[in-house]
């Protein structure tokens, strides 16, 4: 029924329509003049669909042009893509970073309690005779602190015999606080629904071991300490590929607690911990006039801080500890250099009004679940109103299957690979040198064919570190053996990493005509670090726009 009263509406409407009721057809319409109307009608829709795409297309085509920059941090996990988004706040946003700097406190408290445990797992004297990386018959790099002493065996005595730190059962003790603290600290970091809430490797990948390739065989069958990069592009499908996510992750061994010892926290992105950690408890001071921040923390006893603050004349006692430190470098910990290190600043971090400064968040050490964007936009200088999308992503294996759905629309990728972890290896393998790592991973991207016409730039990151450690007498060509007998300074070492980023690029690319872009850089130094930025951001307009010709 209600189908049969259907033309009537229709032609009802219609008429009280005057263009509705124009393009109705004639009462009398002959067959042909049907025709010719249903072909006129045609050609007008597909006209009018030829202007909506072009409409369409303007609009995408002026907001790539015009407004949107798109970048993407890329590098493996503690490369330092964070930090560098964290640089890029302070200088285009300061107010926001400068707001959130009191929610840093959790991670930095954390960092802190984390280098208090790596050091009493390394007091344990059980683990004097555990995995000691002279098990494998690796060679020792001699540019070890004096103290270690290579015995016949290839084993350094001091590695054998074991210092031992009469205090260890006394400082164990009187942290304990701090490893109940820690337990409280990632349950507030992270979320219980958390697929992967902690995922660092054991300790001992702080601590900086020499490196088995075990694709390449020694003569003695022994791995030979070399660097292996194939010379074929990588294959999304391979397994070993470090781009596709792969992970050979061994379990990390657990402790005494039963706790996994040394894991890492991570933060989904889902989770809003900033606000969390920075407004929990029961602050009570009203919201400070000039920064944001909620003050008053020190007032509710459930802070961490109090523990904290209770236990640092024992944090700072044991960190001066001579037999400590002499412990610390059998078992070649350099803590100095990891991340998230403050324990050279104990009073200052533990006291109860403790506010984060700009370096302490730069330092502070929260690994990336997933891809987070971040929307910057330039108010000044020649990138005046342009927005920047910049996706900083997790570094770590098996977060590198998020990054390719990022390749199709952006400007420009910024790859950080710190050289400084040449005598390093990954946290979730444990069997993968971490500049290898790296090599493998820029031969991946730059040899992808979907980011042919992408701007690259470079930052061989973590130069301060580098410095630190070849002036500690650590040698690179221990480690990678195609430097051979070149001079170990920070000159030659950082030329000739240069040069083999860049030849790597010049061998692979799929787009000869692309510049490549490299930078020595210290992402946690600001002033630094500030100056590259803004070259960059202009090294990117520039290049985006070449890509567009529109110069
Ligand atoms: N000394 C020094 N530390 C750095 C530098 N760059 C980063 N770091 C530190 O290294 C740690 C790791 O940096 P992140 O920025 O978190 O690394 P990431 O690449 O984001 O790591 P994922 O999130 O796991 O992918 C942090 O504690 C940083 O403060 C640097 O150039 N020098
Ligand atoms: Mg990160």
């Amino acid at each position: 029924m209600a189908k049969q009263k259907q033309p009537d509406i229709t032609r009802r409407r219609s008429l009280s329509d005057p263009l509705a009721a124009a393009l109705l057809p004639p009462p009398n319409e002959t067959d042909d003049e049907r025709e010719s109307r249903l072909k006129a009608a045609t050609d007008a829709k597909r006209v009018s669909d030829g202007i909506d795409e072009m409409i369409r297309y303007e609009r995408t085509h002026r907001k790539r042009n015009r407004a949107e920059v798109q970048v993407l941090l890329l590098g493996q996990s503690e490369s330092g893509k964070s930090t560098c988004i964290k640089q890029f706040q302070l200088l285009h946003s300061p107010s926001a970073f400068h707001a959130e700097r009191i929610a840093w406190r959790a991670v930095i408290y954390l960092n802190l309690v984390r280098s208090v445990r790596r050091i009493l797992d390394a007091l344990e004297p059980e683990t004097e005779t555990i995995d000691d990386p002279a098990d494998e018959g690796e060679p020792y790099s001699l540019g070890e602190p004096a103290s270690l002493i290579i015995s016949a065996t290839g084993r350094p005595e001091s590695a054998i015999l074991g210092t031992k730190v009469p205090n260890y059962e006394g400082y164990r003790r009187r942290l304990q606080p701090l490893m109940q603290l820690e337990d409280r600290l990632i349950r507030l970091l992270s979320s219980p629904d958390e697929d992967e809430p902690t995922h660092f490797g054991p300790w001992e990948n702080y601590a900086p071991q020499p490196y088995t390739a075990y694709l390449n065989q020694g003569r003695n069958g022994r791995p030979t300490p070399t660097i292996f990069i194939p010379q074929t592009q990588l294959a999304s499908s391979s397994s070993s590929s470090p781009l596709n996510g792969a992970s050979s992750a061994t379990s990390s061994p657990t402790n005494s607690t039963g706790r996994s010892k040394g894991n890492e926290v991570a933060v989904h992105i889902s989770r809003d911990w900033k606000k969390s950690f920075s407004l929990g408890g029961k602050a009570k001071s009203p919201k400070s006039a000039h920064s944001g921040e909620i003050e008053g923390w020190w007032e509710d006893p459930d802070d961490p801080v109090h523990v904290l603050h209770a236990c640092a004349p024992y944090m700072q006692e044991m960190w001066r500890d001579k037999k400590v430190r002499e412990r610390l470098r059998e078992k070649r910990m350099r803590l100095q250099e990891s991340s998230g290190f403050y324990l050279d600043e104990i009073p200052r971090i533990t006291a109860k009004k403790y506010i984060p400064t700009d370096a302490d968040v730069l330092k502070a050490r929260l690994k990336t679940m997933g891809v987070v964007e971040h929307t910057f936009s330039i108010s000044s200088g020649s990138n005046r109103g342009v927005q920047w999308k910049i996706f900083d992503v997790g570094g770590s294996r098996n977060q590198r299957q998020a990054w390719a759905p990022y390749f199709e629309d952006i400007n420009a990728i910024i790859f950080l690979a710190p050289i400084s972890a040449f005598d390093q290896v990954l946290a979730e393998d444990p069997h993968v040198n971490r500049l290898e790592d790296s090599l493998q991973l820029w031969q991946g991207v730059v040899s992808n064919k979907l980011l042919a016409k992408v701007n690259i730039v470079l930052f061989l990151n973590k130069c301060d570190l580098l410095l630190a450690k070849l002036d500690a007498g650590v040698r690179l060509s221990h480690h990678m053996i195609s430097y051979g007998d070149r001079p170990n300074d920070y000159d030659s070492v950082s030329k000739y990493f240069r040069n083999k980023f860049g030849a790597l690029h010049h061998a692979v690319t799929p787009n000869k005509d692309r510049e490549l872009y490299i930078h020595l850089t210290a992402v946690t130094d600001t002033r630094r670090t500030a100056t590259i930025i803004s070259n960059v951001r202009d090294i990117i307009i520039k290049g985006n726009l070449k890509t567009m010709k529109l110069v």
